[in-house]
């Protein structure tokens, strides 16, 4: 990482801790129980994460910043090819990075592809073997073993983001291992996601929660306007766009019942978040190919 040339020897330590794993092995997850509280989505559908989200968890004088990658895959589209490059460029950039595996599955193809690509990366690497909780102690032995033969990662820990096991021991290296530096991000700081994006995320993950198949990835969510002219009442305008007429119908639902209990869930997670009643205006909007469409990447605010 760059960092001011000539800045006077300082006590603090902080630095970018990239996560890298197969989607939905928990990397959201584990940010969160790092963290403390609730800055990246989850959700039981692969690929939840098209961004970089951050965590930022500040300790007396050491700082981490999560970044929190989208998996490694091979470019299948425009957006596909966006994120490797973006986690590609990340991993150049990045004080240690964090592969996370899932243990009930055991090790795959597809970690075998992120341990290659590791194993060159610049930086120390851990390695995080999460779900343990739902294996027994013989099993996490196996999976333990599988990914040490992996050859990657100088530290393995056994975790189970859900349940907090294990991740002190991995915070607390984590923690240990990033360099000297003037802290990154404010201590109170725990995320560097623009306020409108990090609303428009939590409307996506009622999106998630309740959509299937190809429907879940077709769909953007984009936060037009947040209104608090009113005192206890937020107006949050929002468009969720899809590709095609076929998902706005699924999205919508028969006589509009999917959009409102979309609706209804969001509504519950942004008054939590904001503290205020919300009066959430979500419209759902087809746009023909958004993934593939530079423009509307560039303004839906990603990264070339
Ligand atoms: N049993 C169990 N489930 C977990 C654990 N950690 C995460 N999960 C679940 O696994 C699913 C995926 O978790 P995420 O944190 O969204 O996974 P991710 O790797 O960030 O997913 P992508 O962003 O899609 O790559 C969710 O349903 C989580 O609740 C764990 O330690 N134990």
């Amino acid at each position: 990482m760059a960092r001011a040339e000539g800045a006077a020897v300082s006590a603090t330590r902080a630095g970018f801790v990239a996560l890298a794993g197969r989607p939905n092995v928990g990397k959201s997850t584990i940010v969160n129980a790092i963290v403390g509280q609730k800055v990246a989505i989850v959700s039981d559908k692969p690929q939840t994460t098209r961004r970089a989200i951050r965590g930022v968890a500040t300790r007396d004088d050491v700082q981490l910043v999560l970044t929190d990658l989208p998996g490694v895959q091979k470019p299948l589209d425009t957006l596909t090819e966006r994120m490797q490059r973006r986690v590609e460029r990340e991993l150049a950039e990045t004080d240690v990075a964090l592969m996370v595996l899932n243990a009930e599955q055991g090790v795959g193809p597809g970690d075998r592809f992120i341990a290659r690509a590791l194993q060159n990366a610049p930086c120390p690497v851990v390695v995080a073997v999460n779900k343990v909780d739902r294996l027994d102690r013989a099993h996490i032995i196996v999976a333990l073993q599988a990914v040490s033969e992996l050859g990657v990662g100088d530290e393995i820990f056994p975790v189970s983001a859900r349940k907090g096991t294990g991740i002190d021991a991995l915070a607390d290296h984590l923690f240990s291992i990033v360099p000297e530096s003037p802290f990154l991000f404010d201590a109170a700081d725990h995320s560097d996601l623009s306020p409108y994006v990090h609303l428009a995320e939590l409307i996506r993950e009622q999106v998630l929660r309740r959509t299937f198949q190809e429907v879940p990835h077709a769909v953007e969510v984009v936060v037009d306007e947040v209104d608090t002219a009113r005192e206890g009442l937020t107006i949050v305008h929002a468009h969720a766009w899809v590709e095609t007429e076929s998902q706005k119908g699924i999205l919508v639902g028969a006589g509009g019942r999917m959009i409102r209990q979309i609706g209804t869930g969001a509504r519950k997670e942004l008054q939590r978040e904001l503290g205020t009643k919300v009066h959430l205006d979500l419209i759902v909007r087809v746009r023909r190919g958004w993934r593939g469409d530079d423009a509307l990447l560039d303004r839906l605010g990603f990264d070339a």
